[in-house]
């Protein structure tokens, strides 16, 4: 078995958990509760912006050009492409995307960056690829899914963001997780069962990490103390 196989196998009562999430089902059946849309545009807008330097930092550990093209491009996504299915939950919301751009990260997204630099550190590609993976990967199921439900029709305001994340890349018929899957077993075959072990549990708390951003946004579970925390400033400590 394909150790990306492997990967799959154990996450599936985690994928099966955010297809049935309210919120991944309300984008399905076109209504989401707006607070939940604007903490997830809010929090999924500076979540990308750490992915952003975890990717810059993945770079780092690369010789080969045609890897490094592959995070300059998934840099490039965020930056210029994941920014449409923003623009559909602010429509939806009926808020200007400006203004949900300056949120510090709530707990969850906290321990889901948090997660990922851990990764990063180990210094390791195959454990940063697999905690990466989980990202495009639920993305792509969800969108799928939804695609085969018919979820993307007109009179669905989600339609894009179920459209976007449902495309394959260019003119290819893979997708960028199918890439990474690819890469992840390449790696694995020369890994030792305890780095690939490692990698799986990256893999999989990622995987737990995405359904609680769902979560999160959709009961808007913030830190208890928020007002302590944020206001306080460096020249008080
Ligand atoms: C919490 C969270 N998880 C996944 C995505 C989706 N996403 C972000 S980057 C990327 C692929 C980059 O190559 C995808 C699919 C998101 N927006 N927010």
């Amino acid at each position: 078995m394909l150790f990306s196989e492997e990967l799959r196998a154990h996450a599936q009562p985690i994928m099966t958990a955010i297809h049935e999430h309210p919120f991944v089902r309300g984008i399905a059946t076109g209504y989401v509760p707006r607070e939940a849309l604007i903490f997830y545009v809010e929090q999924d807008f500076q979540y990308l912006s750490e992915f952003i330097k975890i990717y810059a930092t993945a770079i780092t550990k690369l010789t080969d050009r045609t890897e490094i093209k592959f995070f300059a491009n998934a840099i490039d996504f965020i930056l210029n492409s994941e920014i449409h299915p923003h623009h559909v939950f602010c429509d939806v919301a009926g808020v200007q995307y400006e203004m949900l751009q300056h949120a510090t990260p709530a707990p969850k997204a906290y321990l889901y960056e948090s997660h990922m630099y851990r990764a990063a550190d180990t210094g390791l590609l195959l454990n940063i690829l697999a905690a990466f993976q989980a990202c495009p990967w639920t993305y792509h199921e969800i969108a799928n899914k939804q695609v085969q439900e018919k979820a993307n029709n007109q009179a669905n305001p989600f339609k894009g963001w179920i459209d976007f994340y449902a495309k394959t890349d260019d003119d290819s018929q893979t997708t960028v997780s199918d890439q990474i899957f690819d890469w992840i077993d390449r790696l694995a075959s020369d890994a030792t069962s305890l780095q690939r072990e490692e990698a799986m549990q990256f893999f999989l708390k990622s995987c737990e990490l995405e359904w609680q951003f769902w979560e999160q946004a959709f009961y808007q579970q913030d830190w208890k103390f928020k007002k302590t925390i944020s206001s306080a400033t460096l020249k008080h400590i």
